[in-house]
């Protein structure tokens, strides 16, 4: 039996992660935390899941690490300034490992495989990303790291900058940029996470859309990550290293 602790417990991702965990055979919820809990009721377990908030992760990633316990990490906020931060914590620590995943989601994984693999046949590339009013970060972490995939993938085909002829805009217009990938965000009542990849050439455009319908869409790859992080070495981006892509 893994013996799994999940921090963000009542919140509407943990809330799933929580059900799933105690419904595994392999597993045994034994720390369930929320805001103002102790956090010292997780020292119990081998591998924590968090999904909080931006702003408290890394603080919750230092305290795994320290205490010897594996994060499998969905909250979104990462930079390579934080991961720099997460790989010396591991470094300091050797036998811990970390998963950081923007998206468990197994069709948002393939939504990003499939942008980076189509990425060197287009000109240009745009994402926009739309999800539910509550959401913290924008972009989004899929959004990010799906403009990393393309973005890098155009590289290495030689590819240079996209054609754009914009001279006056107001700010914010074109979106953000994104290791030169344009990032839009959508924030609306009724949406849960929703993303399209823009792929556009001469008189032709690919659309690749992903839709989440639900939260516990995320609680098989969370499971995953759970049963894997403890052989992983070190720090792990993205669920696609567990998948045979
Ligand atoms: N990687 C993935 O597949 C996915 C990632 N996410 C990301 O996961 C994160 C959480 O999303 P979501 O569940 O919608 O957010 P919620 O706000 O619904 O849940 C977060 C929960 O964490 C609690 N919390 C805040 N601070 C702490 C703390 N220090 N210790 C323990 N718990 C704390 C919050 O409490 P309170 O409300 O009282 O502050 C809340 O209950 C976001 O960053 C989101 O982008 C979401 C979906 C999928
Ligand atoms: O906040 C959310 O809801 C989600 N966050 C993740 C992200 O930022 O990419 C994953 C998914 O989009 C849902």
């Amino acid at each position: 039996m893994i013996r799994v602790g999940v921090l963000g417990a009542r919140g509407r991702v943990g809330v799933e992660v929580c059900k799933a965990v105690h419904a595994a055979d392999d597993m045994e919820l034994v720390a369930a935390v929320d805001a103002g809990d102790d956090i010292e009721s997780l020292s119990a377990a081998e591998v924590v899941v968090d999904f909080t908030h931006p702003d408290v992760v890394m603080d919750n990633l230092k305290w795994c690490i320290e205490h010897g316990v594996h994060p499998v990490v969905g909250t979104t906020g990462f930079d390579a300034g934080r991961l720099g931060t997460v790989r010396g914590w591991l470094d300091a620590n050797p036998g811990v490992n970390a998963l950081i995943a923007p998206n468990f989601g197994i069709a948002a994984v393939l939504m990003m495989h499939f942008a980076q693999q189509a990425a060197r046949y287009f000109d240009s590339v745009e994402i926009v990303e739309l999800h539910h009013p509550n959401k913290a970060d924008a972009p989004s972490g899929t959004a990010r790291r799906t403009a990393e995939l393309v973005a890098a993938a155009r590289r290495e085909a030689g590819l240079g900058a996209m054609p754009d002829a914009t001279t006056a805009e107001l700010p914010g217009a074109r979106g953000a940029d994104v290791d030169g990938v344009r990032v839009h965000g959508v924030r609306l009542a009724g949406l849960i996470a929703h993303q399209e990849v823009l792929l556009g050439g001469d008189g032709e455009i690919l659309t690749i859309r992903h839709d989440t319908m639900n939260r516990s869409s995320f609680t098989p790859g969370v499971l995953l990550g759970v049963r894997r992080v403890r052989e992983l070495p070190g720090l792990t981006i993205g669920l696609e290293n567990l998948l045979d892509l």
